[in-house]
This record gives C-alpha cells, sequence and structure tokens, in this order.
C-alpha cells in the first residue's frame, strides 16, 4: 500500500471480489432445502383456509359429518407436519448461522491481523469490536429472522392465487394490501436505516470513550479528573441515547402503523366481502376462508415493516466488511521458503510520512546497519527513532526509497516471515491476558518449555518469574497490570528473545529495569551481538558505551553516524565548544552526558 499524506490507510482499494456470494455459493443447497420447507409449510397454511372454506360451504351447509371428521383428522395430521417441517428449517438456518457466522468471523480475523500497522494504528479499538457486531448482523440476516421472512415472502403468492380462486372480488383489495405495505416497508427501511447508523455511529464513540476512561482509570483518579471524565462520559452516553430514541421512536412509529393497516385491512375486507356476499359474488365459506388468507398475507407483510431495517443495517454491514476485504493486506506469503537472513539492514534514501502529516517525520535515510554487531539510535524525543524502527521491522513501508535486508527489498518478505527473522520490542510493551508462558511464547505456544526458560533466562526474567508462587503459570492480569514496569519489560524481551531471531529491534529496551536488572540485560546484548543485528533505540549511557555503531537523528534526518566511539567522540568535541549551537540544531540532551 502506497502510503502519502492525503491517502486514508484505510480506504479501500477499488478492486474487490464479492466475498460474501462466495461465502454463501457453498451453503446453495441449505437454501434450496429451506425454500422447499417453505413451499410445504406454506401449502399446509392455505390448507387451513381451504379446510374453513369445505367446513363452511360444503359440511355445515349439507350437514357432511363423515366429510367433518375426515377434513379434521386430514388438518391435524397436516398442523403435525406443520411443526415438524418448522422445527427442521429452523435447525437447518441454525447450522447455516453457524457456518455463516463461523466463516465470516474467521476471514475478518485473518484479515485483520494481515492489515498493514498503520490501517490498525488510523482506527480506535472500538471501532475494530464494531466488525465483530457487523459478523453478527450478516448473520442475523443471512440465517435468522430476517432471512425466514425472506423464504416466507414468495409464498404469498400461493394465497393470493387461492383467494383469487375462492374470493376474486377480493382480489383487488388484497393487492393494494400488498403494495401498501410493501411501500410502508420501504419508507420505514429508508428512516429507520439512517436513524440506526446514525445510532451505531454514536454507539462507537460511546465505547471508544469508555475503553479509554476504563483504561486510564488510575491517571483519573490520582489526577483527580473525575469529574471531568464523568462529564465526558455523560456527553458521550447522552449523544448516544437520544440517537437510540430517536431511532426507536422511528421504529415505534411504523410499527404502529403497520399493526394499524392490519386491522384496517381485516375490516375492509369483511365489509367488502360481505357485499360480495349479498351480491351473490361469493359464499360465507369464502369470506371466512379469504380472510384467513389476508391474516396470512398481511402477517409477513408486518414483519417486513420491521425487517427492512434489518435488511438496510446488513447492507451498511456488509459495505463496512467489503471494505475491510478490500482493504490492502500485507504480504502474507513470499511463495518460497526464504532462508534465515544474516541481518544486514540497509536504507536507500528512504523516507517517511505519517498519513495526513504536513512533513515527512524521515528523510532520505541511508546506510547500513550490520550484519552483525550492537548498535544505537539516539536523538531527541520526537526525532523519529521509534518511527525507524517500524521501518526497519517492515511494519511502516518507506514513502520514498528503500529498505533492504540482506539485500532483499523489505516489501517482498511476509510478515510471518518477518515476524520471526526480526524481533521487535515496541517502547510501550503489552501483555495479553494468560499466563506469563503463554506471554513469553504467545507467536508459538507449543514450543518447548526448555525453550521458553531460556528465553526468559536470557531477558532476566527466570529469576523473578521462579520467585512467584505460580511460577511460570502466573496469571499477568489485565494488560500484565500484575507487574512492575520492569517486569513486564522483561516478560516482553523474552517473547522478542524466543525464537532466536537474527535481526533484534528494541525500542528502550532498558528503560524501566534497574541498574542490576541493565547490566544483566547488556550482557545478553552482548552475547547476541557477534553473530546478531541488535539495534536499540536508548537513551543510557551504559548502553551507549557497550554498542559498536551509532546512529543519531535529528528532526528525521541522520546528523551522525559510523563506529560508536568516533560518533560519541564527535558529538563529545562538538559539545565541547563554546560556541553557542544554531537554533535549529540543538544539541541531544542524551549526549550531554555521553
Ligand atoms: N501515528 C502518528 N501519526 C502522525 N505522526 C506521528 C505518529 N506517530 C509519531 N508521529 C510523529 O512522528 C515524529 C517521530 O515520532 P517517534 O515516535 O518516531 O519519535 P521518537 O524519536 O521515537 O521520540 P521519543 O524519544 O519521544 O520516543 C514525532 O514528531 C511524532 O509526533
Amino acid at each position: 500500500m502506497t502510503l502519502s499524506t492525503d491517502k486514508d490507510p484505510a480506504s479501500p482499494e477499488p478492486a474487490q471480489a464479492d466475498w460474501l456470494r462466495e461465502l454463501l455459493e457453498p451453503l446453495r443447497p441449505a437454501y434450496r432445502q429451506a425454500l422447499t420447507l417453505g413451499l410445504l409449510i406454506n401449502l399446509i397454511a392455505v390448507g387451513s383456509a381451504v379446510y374453513a372454506l369445505q367446513v363452511y360451504d360444503r359440511v355445515v351447509a349439507h350437514a357432511g359429518y363423515s366429510s367433518l371428521v375426515a377434513l379434521t383428522v386430514g388438518m391435524f395430521i397436516a398442523i403435525a407436519f406443520d411443526h415438524v417441517l418448522r422445527a427442521g428449517r429452523a435447525q437447518l438456518l441454525q447450522r447455516v448461522g453457524v457456518r455463516i457466522e463461523a466463516e465470516i468471523a474467521r476471514r475478518a480475523f485473518q484479515r485483520l491481523m494481515n492489515l498493514p500497522a498503520l490501517v490498525l494504528e488510523s482506527r480506535p479499538p472500538a471501532y475494530w469490536q464494531t466488525v465483530f457486531r457487523d459478523i453478527e448482523l450478516v448473520r442475523a440476516t443471512c440465517a435468522g429472522a430476517t432471512a425466514l421472512l425472506l423464504i416466507d415472502l414468495p409464498f404469498l403468492l400461493l394465497s393470493l392465487v387461492l383467494l383469487a380462486l375462492i374470493a376474486w372480488p377480493l382480489l383487488p383489495l388484497a393487492l393494494v394490501t400488498i403494495a401498501a405495505f410493501a411501500m410502508l416497508a420501504w419508507r420505514s427501511g429508508r428512516v429507520t436505516r439512517q436513524a440506526a447508523e446514525s445510532e451505531r455511529a454514536k454507539l462507537i464513540g460511546r465505547d471508544a470513550a469508555i475503553a479509554e476512561l476504563a483504561g486510564a482509570r488510575l491517571l483519573l483518579k490520582t489526577a483527580g479528573a473525575g469529574a471531568t471524565a464523568h462529564a465526558r462520559w455523560e456527553q458521550q452516553y447522552a449523544t448516544w441515547m437520544a440517537e437510540s430514541l430517536t431511532r426507536s421512536r422511528a421504529s415505534d412509529h411504523y410499527r404502529d402503523l403497520a399493526h394499524g393497516m392490519t386491522t384496517i385491512n381485516s375490516v375492509v375486507t369483511t365489509g367488502f366481502g360481505a357485499l360480495a356476499i349479498l351480491a351473490n359474488l361469493m359464499t360465507m365459506g369464502a369470506l371466512i376462508a379469504a380472510n384467513m388468507l389476508a391474516g396470512r398475507m398481511v402477517a409477513p407483510l408486518v414483519q417486513l415493516v420491521g425487517q427492512w431495517q434489518s435488511i438496510g443495517q446488513f447492507m451498511a454491514a456488509r459495505k463496512r466488511l467489503d471494505a475491510l476485504f478490500a482493504t490492502a493486506q500485507d504480504r502474507s506469503e513470499t511463495g518460497i521458503a526464504l532462508p534465515r537472513p544474516h541481518g544486514a539492514l540497509r536504507m536507500d534514501c528512504a523516507g517517511f510520512t505519517y498519513p495526513r502529516s504536513p512533513q515527512p517525520q524521515l528523510q532520505a535515510l541511508s546506510g547500513q546497519i550490520g550484519p552483525f554487531g550492537l548498535h544505537a539510535v539516539i536523538g531527541a524525543n520526537g526525532s523519529g527513532k521509534s518511527t525507524l524502527l517500524k521501518l526497519l521491522r517492515g511494519l511502516y513501508s518507506p514513502s520514498e526509497g528503500r529498505v533492504l535486508l540482506d539485500d532483499g527489498d523489505m516489501a517482498q518478505f511476509s510478515q510471518a516471515d518477518l515476524s520471526r527473522w526480526i524481533g521487535y520490542l515496541p517502547q510501550q510493551v503489552q501483555l495479553v491476558s494468560g499466563s506469563i508462558r503463554d506471554n513469553i511464547a504467545l507467536a508459538e505456544p507449543g514450543i518447548a518449555d526448555e525453550l521458553v526458560i531460556a528465553a526468559a533466562r536470557r531477558a532476566g526474567a527466570h529469576d523473578f518469574i521462579m520467585a512467584l508462587p505460580d511460577g511460570y503459570a502466573t496469571e499477568v492480569g489485565e494488560a500484565g497490570g500484575r507487574f512492575s514496569g520492569g517486569e513486564r519489560k522483561r516478560i516482553a524481551i523474552a517473547q522478542v528473545l524466543l525464537r532466536d531471531p537474527p535481526v533484534l529491534l528494541l525500542d528502550e529496551p532498558t528503560a524501566d529495569l534497574d541498574h542490576e536488572a541493565e547490566q544483566a540485560f547488556l550482557q545478553t546484548l552482548r552475547t547476541l551481538a557477534p553473530d546478531h543485528t541488535v539495534v536499540t533505540v536508548t537513551h543510557s549511557i551504559a548502553v551507549l558505551n557497550q554498542c559498536n555503531g551509532v546512529v543519531m537523528l535529528d528532526k528525521g534526518r541522520i546528523s551522525a553516524a559510523g563506529p560508536a566511539r568516533q560518533v560519541l567522540a564527535a558529538l563529545a568535541t562538538q559539545r565541547a565548544r563554546p560556541a553557542a549551537p544554531p537554533q535549529d540544531k540543538q544539541p541531544d540532551p542524551h549526549l550531554e552526558n555521553a
């Protein structure tokens, strides 16, 4: 995907396969079965109108007791059949629903995992949660009440045909009723869909605010910001509630209209029917049967008024999922098993600009780091160190130039390969719920315990883990909140070291470590350096003193780079000069002590 200042990273690519059609294709036989069952169920339903017609016109008129018994027994058998058929259809659609939901969720999850880092960063967590609500909506429409309704709707024709045969004077009325309900359903769908979409947007805002407030609960407490947080939450909640009430009022209005129209239909059918009987155009039995048929026709139409809104929501959800399925993805496979790289990282005039950012964050970076050795990236806050590490990890694609690993353009490697070859420790480490072992072995849960322990030892985490009552089985708690910052970092470092990647990109690995832990970790880095390329962003003099190479960034450009001794000495000399530095070239405060 091309990154530019204007393009939304989450905007879909134009070409997209119809994923839903593809997914429903194998389910065609199941839908065909559901339709057949629907036909039988609806035949039985119109059969009850025929029963009423026969009883009133034949049995009552001619005192046909034996006919009554035969007809009634036949009807009971039909009702028993109807029960079995309905249960069968419900089970069938349930199975279809499970398949649809599981399959879409599987695909959506895969897609989410393969989305470029910039796309994932461009939306709040609440947005990604709604993707799963959309999946639920698609399932409910394709295999829930809406699907049942859509299966039943064509069989309105059966009732209509029978009505035309037994009570033809009432046919125009039935046609007008169907048209009126269709219009009401369409109108209700239009109005409530807009309201539902607006409610959904507010719901995302509300959930995002709740998630943020919940995450920052301690900060809010210590900063004494409870009242501010409460006001913010209340405002989000009130906006959502207002939208929700608007939507619910709109739905209620159309539902009430539909019920009113049902009663009107029944009254008008009876009235017209009575006139037709008086004019000898039809019989009393035909009127009763016609009333039953009209009721049968109207019932799904009333449902349609309510369900049209769901159909609208389904279309909107499908559109959003379309966008997810069409968003360009990171490369998921290379098509060839590439050997483990040595770990030479090269940049060719590489630059990077965050989407919608007015100026580049990294510019014209050229040079090579490694293979092998311990290298530091230094620079003032905001100079682009973390961004550079993400570029070297292949999380971001350069806006200009290239980043290469062992002379291979990084763009050609899959994220799976990169995650095996490049261990990346972010500035803010994050643990997930589960045990310490689960967290260390996150990428490879089945890995041997000895390797988990070896990684923990190298990260300086083994001793404190063993001192815990549950050892490696200790649950880390919400986001690792059970541990100190340093302990969390050591677990995260163990996770990075687990698969012994040839390249290690570490963003301030020792920032939370005490002196002893820092020294122990430095020893690990020294051990790794001869046959690994270790690049670490650091503000620590202790780490800097151990480095073979240093790259210094200043406002996204390399201001100094080379062997550590040389660069550090040059920087020290520069710092010792009496002349004041130029306005736009402030000395790096972290090198003041170097
Ligand atoms: N997602 C983003 N969107 C837009 N700009 C960003 C984004 N992330 C970072 N930046 C900007 O990019 C620049 C470089 O950020 P970066 O995090 O790489 O700096 P850093 O050198 O690692 O800083 P620090 O020492 O504070 O960690 C900063 O000006 C920052 O504001």
